[in-house]
């Protein structure tokens, strides 16, 4: 069964909406909680197979925390994403700019579809 990571601090994403999204997608274990690019490194090495983070508005997400992990993902066969299914946009300097909701990112496709469903689907109650 599949496990998902996300950050430590739920000021930076919803540990609820996450724990609604993973119910919905049937997935019961607990959520590694890791700080940073750990999260890439624990799909990379077999630990989880997803990472998600919704942040609040406003917040913004520093390339550094992302860039190397992503090479890794995608070289490896997996997918990572914002929540509306566009690729991660590193050239507009320190932050990432205009990202759809959140990150997504998945060890494999079919996984990462189903998870950008399931956002979709609950996204208008989520408050975020
Ligand atoms: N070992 C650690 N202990 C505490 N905070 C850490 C940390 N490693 C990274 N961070 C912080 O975690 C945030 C990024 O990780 P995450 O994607 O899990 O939210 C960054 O914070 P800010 O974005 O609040 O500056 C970063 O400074
Ligand atoms: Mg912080």
């Amino acid at each position: 069964m599949a496990t998902f990571c996300e950050p430590v601090e739920k000021a930076n994403s919803s540990h609820s909406f996450t724990a609604g999204l993973a119910q919905s997608v049937g997935l019961r274990n607990q959520p590694l909680r890791l700080y940073s690019m750990v999260k890439y490194g624990a799909i990379a090495r077999g630990d989880a197979e997803i990472f998600m983070k919704f942040s609040r508005a406003g917040y913004k997400e520093k390339i550094w925390d992302h860039a190397a992990g992503v090479l890794i993902i995608e070289e490896a066969g997996g997918v990572v994403t914002d929540a509306g299914g566009n690729p991660l946009d590193f050239s507009k300097g320190i932050y990432l700019e205009g990202l759809d909701r959140g990150i997504i990112a998945c060890a494999g496709h079919g996984l990462h579809e189903k998870i950008l469903r399931a956002v979709d689907a609950s996204w208008n109650c989520s408050n975020l």
